[in-house]
């Protein structure tokens, strides 16, 4: 289970971003974040996996207090945890295969992560990552050569192969169109119903968070407005989380 505890987040002593956070996930949730734009949904997530550090509160995976773990305990809990960006965070003149192996590396011992030093079974699996997200063929092209839509399912084998338990995605359709925003919010439900991983994604689009997400966790400066059941929000709920 996720769990956050009277989070509070304040930037440069004077932004406030969140306050009185307290939310539980469980274990193979799928949980869409809405609200509007400034009203704290990446730092939540971002709070999530420490990428952000709150100014107050508790943050626990599964019993572990993220706060107070070393930066050994970190690291290997952030590999439990995969995040998914809204601008892919590829790196552009890499392969694809190469980009996907970088979710490997939360395995490896500084020595091997420094020089890249792969196993077969490092390339096995980040070779059935790809296949997963049907891009198998792009392996060995540069991955600037991709459109929008594949690199966001390069960036989601890169996270598989990480093998988390949860997955933080911050707006990873707000870039594409509509039908490539499908593709992937499916490649995410299947994440959740095929491999039981925990899913909390920001999403600006309400219909999309509808559609995939059984729970929404509606967010208003700062604070948490709603938190219920995808068919519970209501026009009135919106109104209030948009107003
Ligand atoms: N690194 C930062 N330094 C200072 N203030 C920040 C930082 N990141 C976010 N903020 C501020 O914190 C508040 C919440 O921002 P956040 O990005 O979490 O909201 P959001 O709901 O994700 O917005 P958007 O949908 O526009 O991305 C805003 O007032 C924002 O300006």
């Amino acid at each position: 289970m996720l769990k956050a505890e009277n989070l509070k987040v304040i930037y440069d002593n004077k932004t406030l971003a969140l306050q009185d956070i307290n939310l539980k996930v469980g274990h193979g949730e799928f949980v869409g974040i809405i609200g509007s734009s400034g009203s704290g949904k990446s730092t939540l997530l971002k709070c999530m996996n420490l990428l952000v550090r709150p100014t107050g509160g508790k943050i626990c995976l599964d019993d572990r207090d993220l706060m107070s773990l070393t930066s050994k305990g970190l690291r290997e809990i952030r590999r439990e945890i995969g995040f998914i960006f809204q601008d892919y965070n590829l790196i552009d003149r890499s392969t694809v295969i190469d980009n996907v192996l970088i979710g490997r590396l939360s395995y490896k011992t500084p020595f091997q992560s420094l020089f890249r030093i792969f196993s077969q079974d490092d390339y096995e699996r980040a070779q059935k990552a790809l296949s997963y997200v049907a891009l198998e063929e792009k392996m060995y092209e540069r991955a600037d050569q991709l459109s929008g839509g594949q690199k966001q399912r390069v960036a989601i084998a890169k996270t598989l192969c990480q093998r988390p338990k949860v997955m933080l995605a911050d707006e990873p359709v707000a870039s594409l169109d509509q039908a490539t925003a499908h593709l992937i919010m499916e490649y995410f439900r299947r994440a959740n119903q095929k491999k039981n991983i925990t899913i909390l994604i920001n999403l600006h689009d309400v219909k999309l968070a509808k559609t995939y997400c059984s729970r929404i966790i509606g967010l208003k400066k700062g604070s948490l407005v709603f938190d219920g059941k995808a068919g519970e929000l209501t026009d009135d709920i919106l109104k209030r989380i948009y107003a």
